[in-house]
């Protein structure tokens, strides 16, 4: 007879791991299935390398603006390959971190890929485990255009494993992958352009940290190529890459051309169809509230079920599910409102809830109210760069509750969480109001806004 277990988790990254976790904390017998490295994208190649990229860049950034406070140090230099042996030895050291907590719970780890044979049994290595309940967690991997030449490019993956830095760039795309690569690459000192294919980049953001990312990334002499969408990479005979544009345009003399085009969810190949699961046309996998498929008995968390792709969301998502499961909690679910989110860019958004046009879709226009400031953070007082950092409170009804909160500035990555804990809780533009401003920050301002 196969191996039975209370919980089958297919995928050890964010959202497979935290639920392993927690369904084992209370006793469950679990097995996890992972084909590659545990902690999946957020550990290997996703939120924690760029972290670290992100930190590099905005040291550079700090060196470059030492002098205005009186220090003379000579031009840095940046040895690349240093900071990525430092970088991926850290993610070694986590990647152990997770193989002990498998073990320290009592969890089995099996490696290879899983498919499923029914709704109660998966396939690993030629043999079969059977479960009474079953997680998704597979995520997604980075998309590619379908135009010839795309293989000349890299996409996020590849450029975690980039050896040395490139000299000249091109991203291609318009989200939270693309700026941030760019950001992170112009900081370091590449030649960087950001390919859009409309006339802007993080076009779902609230307008006003949107346009304000657009005019620091302009300033700080990122190109961002608008109206261009790509028909073919091609290698040029100096050995520099061009991108051909549809509009008949060409943009080159790139070392690299970075795909940020968005992600492909790995939900094929996963036996879906034997185990009668559904899935939607763009391969994510269908769930109610409770983070149920339509099939009884099997479950999907994280990236692969379409909306809030991210490692908190995933965490969050599965560690409810395993307390309801196996933790006697009968209701408990995740609240998919008010996630709080930064975009890591320099300087970096943060944002929760909805922003202006939403809001006003949402409420009409005679109830919304929008309270907004500009201004220029004290970290730039001494400089001659004064880039102005900007914020913005949505607001809906006669009491002025707070329904969206977006920022952009010095700070605003570490801002967030506390206000997103207070506005979730129902808190009004005169909760914050009432709250006495901390003196000289940058979040002060969001307690101090004229109206
Ligand atoms: C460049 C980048 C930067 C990011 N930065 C951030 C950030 O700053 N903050 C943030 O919150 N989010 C960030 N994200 C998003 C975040 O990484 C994902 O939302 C998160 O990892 C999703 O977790 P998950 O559990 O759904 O899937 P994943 O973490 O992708 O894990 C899925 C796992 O399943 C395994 N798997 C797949 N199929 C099978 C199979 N058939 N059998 C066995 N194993 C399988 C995979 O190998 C993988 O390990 C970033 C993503 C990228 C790409
Ligand atoms: N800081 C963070 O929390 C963080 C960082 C990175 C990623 N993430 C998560 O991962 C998700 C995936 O990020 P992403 O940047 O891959 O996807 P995304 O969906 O945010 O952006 C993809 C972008 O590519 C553009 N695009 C699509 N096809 C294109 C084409 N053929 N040519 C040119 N542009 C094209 C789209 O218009 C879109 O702007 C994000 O939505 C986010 O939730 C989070």
């Amino acid at each position: 007879m196969e191996p039975h277990y209370d919980l089958l988790v297919i995928g050890g990254g964010s959202g497979g791991m935290a639920t392993a976790r927690r369904a084992a904390s209370y006793g469950a017998k679990v097995a996890l299935v992972e084909r590659s490295r545990l902690g999946g994208t957020c550990v290997n190649v996703g939120c924690v390398p760029k972290k670290v990229m992100w930190s590099a860049a905005h040291t550079a950034d700090a060196l470059h603006r030492a002098a205005d406070y009186g220090f003379r140090v000579g031009p840095a230099t940046l040895d690349w390959a240093e900071l990525k042996r430092r970088r991926d030895a850290y993610i070694r050291r986590l990647n152990g971190i997770y193989e002990r907590n498998i073990d320290k719970s009592g969890i089995t780890l099996l490696t290879g890929e899983a498919r499923l044979a029914d709704a109660r049994t998966v396939e690993v290595n030629g043999e079969r485990y059977t479960a009474s309940h079953i997680l998704l967690a597979t995520g997604g991997r980075p998309s590619r255009p379908d135009i010839p030449g795309q293989e000349l490019g890299i996409d996020s993956d590849g450029f975690f494993e980039l050896a040395q830095q490139p000299r000249r760039v091109a991203v291609v795309g318009a989200g939270y992958i693309a700026v941030e690569l760019a950001g992170v690459l112009h900081h370091l000192g590449t030649q960087t352009d950001l390919v859009v294919r409309r006339e802007a980049a993080l076009r779902s953001f609230d307008p006003l940290v949107r346009d304000s990312l657009l005019e620091a990334m302009d300033q700080d002499g990122i190109t961002l190529q608008t109206h261009s969408v790509p028909k073919a990479l091609e290698r040029a005979d100096d050995g520099t890459l061009t991108l051909a544009l549809e509009d008949g345009r060409h943009i080159g003399g790139y070392d690299q051309v970075i795909w940020a085009i968005g992600r492909d969810l790995c939900t094929d190949g996963l036996g879906l169809e034997a185990a009668g699961v559904a899935r939607n046309a763009d391969g994510s996998i269908p769930v109610n509230a409770y983070q149920e498929t339509n099939v009884q008995g099997v479950y999907a968390v994280g990236d692969i079920i379409g909306h809030h792709p991210l490692t908190p969301v995933a965490i969050a998502a599965g560690r409810r599910l395993a307390d309801r499961l196996f933790g006697g909690q009968a209701d408990r679910h995740l609240d998919y409102r008010y996630v709080p989110t930064v975009v890591f860019t320099h300087p970096p958004i943060g944002t929760v809830g909805l922003t202006e046009p939403e809001a006003r879709a949402e409420y009409g226009d005679d109830e919304v109210e929008v309270f907004t400031t500009r201004f220029v953070a004290m970290d730039y007082a001494l400089g001659e760069d004064k880039r102005r950092s900007a914020m913005k409170l949505v607001t809906v009804g006669d009491n002025r509750r707070v329904v969206g909160a977006h920022l952009f500035g010095v700070g605003s990555d570490e801002m967030l969480q506390g206000f997103a804990v207070a506005i979730r809780m129902g808190a009004t533009k005169q909760d914050l109001d009432d709250t006495v401003a901390i003196h000289p920050t940058a979040a002060e301002e969001l307690v101090t806004l004229p109206g």
